[in-house]
Formats: structure tokens, C-alpha cells, sequence
């Protein structure tokens, strides 16, 4: 519905203005409710942002931080959402935040996604904050093009929770809350970074269907309005 560009120097300005932001909204949802939440990406951009939110001070303590997708690959594989986390986000200051994994040591990830669905209610929704990531060809969390549910992670009417996703670009089969589950967080933050992904978002804001670009589903319908945050 409405998207507002925040545009940086660099990556570490981005990083810490980032930080500030979502420090300041957590907090507020301390206050408020007396606990927080975060949904966070994966993949290579959030890197920097993660090293800097680990030292911000905050009451880490009543934070719960989960993923908004995953790979259906244990926490030791470096493709790991969950490792990239690990090792970048749940240390320092946030050391004791409350993490929620969407992998599940299970057979099949369609079991996964039900038990990671079931463990997840208990953060509670709306999230406090959704931050999102986008790829080359216009996924976001994983709902790829081509995506073998992704008719049904971009339903509105799907029900909260995790789904599996199977597609060309993906690799691994992955699991991913649906669109549902993340449009309406209290602060929506889509983080791209380099001249590339700004093409890529400047093609999704143009016409075309949701389905070749589903980013498009989250800038176009989200209840939350859309902070973009870009740096060269
Ligand atoms: O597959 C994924 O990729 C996207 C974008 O990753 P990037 O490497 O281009 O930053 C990410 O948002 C998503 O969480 C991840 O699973």
C-alpha cells in the first residue's frame, strides 16, 4: 500500500540507523506489553545489520526472535538462516533473546512446517518487527517464482504460520511464513542493498503479476506500510 525509501550512504550507515529503528520499536513493545518480537532474513545482506543490533542494549531478556524462512538444512550447514543468526545476531547484547527456530530434526519438511507453525504461535502476532529481504529474481522470505505453494504463502486468507516451499531457484526445499503472517507487522522493513537490487525493485514496483515477482504481493497489499531500507 505505501512505501517509503530510506536511502544511505553505505552499508554500515544503513546498519546502524537500521538498528536505531528497530531498537526503538522493540522497546516501545516492552513498554506496552512487556515482551517483543522479531522476524528476521536471511541470506547475505543482513550481515552487518545483525553484528550491529547484537550491541545495542536493550532488555534482550523479553525479545523473542524468530526467522521469517529457512532452508530445511540443520543449524550446521552453512546455507542455515538459523546459523547466519547464530553466529551474527544472537551474541553480545541480544545473547539472551529468546530464538525460534523453523527448522525441526524431522523427516520431511512438510512435518516441519507443522511443528514449526505450532511452536510459533506462542510469540504471538503481529510481530513486532518483519524485516525482510529480496533476491535477484523478486522473492521475498520464500516465496520464490515458480514456487510450488506459493499461490498459497501469498493468499491474504492463508492461515499464519509456516508452509514449505519447493522451487527451481530455491535449492533446498525451505520453509517460510506466509505473506499473511508477516503484512501486518508493526514495523515492515524491506532491506536490500547495491545498484542491482534497486533495479530489481524499481522492475517489481512497475506492473506485472505478483506471481513472476512476489515481492510485488508485499509492496502492493501489506497492511503495515513498507520501509524500504537501501544502500549502495
Ligand atoms: O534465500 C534467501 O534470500 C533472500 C535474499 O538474500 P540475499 O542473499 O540476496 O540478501 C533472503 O531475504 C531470504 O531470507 C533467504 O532465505
Amino acid at each position: 500500500m505505501t512505501a517509503n525509501m530510506h536511502a544511505f550512504a553505505n552499508g554500515a550507515e544503513l546498519a546502524g540507523k537500521l538498528a536505531d529503528k528497530v531498537v526503538e520499536v522493540l522497546s516501545a513493545a516492552i513498554a506496552a506489553r512487556g515482551s517483543a518480537s522479531i522476524a528476521v532474513s536471511g541470506g547475505s545482506t543482513p550481515k552487518i545489520f545483525f553484528q550491529t543490533l547484537s550491541s545495542r542494549s536493550l532488555d534482550w531478556r523479553k525479545v523473542t526472535i524468530t526467522l521469517v524462512d529457512e532452508r530445511f538444512v540443520p543449524a550446521d550447514n552453512p546455507r542455515s538462516n538459523h546459523l547466519l543468526v547464530q553466529e551474527n545476531l544472537l551474541k553480545d547484547q541480544a545473547a539472551s533473546a529468546q530464538f525460534f527456530p523453523l527448522y525441526q530434526d524431522v523427516a520431511s519438511v512438510e512435518e516441519a512446517a507443522v511443528i514449526a507453525t505450532e511452536k510459533t504461535k506462542s510469540i504471538g502476532y503481529p510481530f513486532d518487527v518483519a524485516i525482510l529481504g529480496m533476491g535477484n529474481d523478486g522473492h521475498t522470505a520464500s516465496f520464490f517464482p515458480g514456487g510450488s505453494n506459493l499461490a498459497a504463502a501469498l493468499d491474504a486468507k492463508s492461515p499464519r504460520g509456516i508452509i514449505t516451499m519447493e522451487a527451481e531457484g530455491a535449492g533446498e526445499p525451505r520453509l517460510t511464513f506466509t505473506f499473511s503472517s508477516l503484512q501486518d507487522a508493526r514495523l515492515l522493513v524491506l532491506h536490500i542493498e547495491g545498484e542491482g537490487k534497486k533495479g530489481v525493485l524499481a522492475k517489481a514496483e512497475a506492473p506485472g503479476e505478483e506471481t513472476e515477482m512476489p515481492i510485488r504481493a508485499v509492496l502492493r497489499r501489506a497492511a503495515s506500510p513498507v520501509e524500504i531500507y537501501w544502500a549502495p
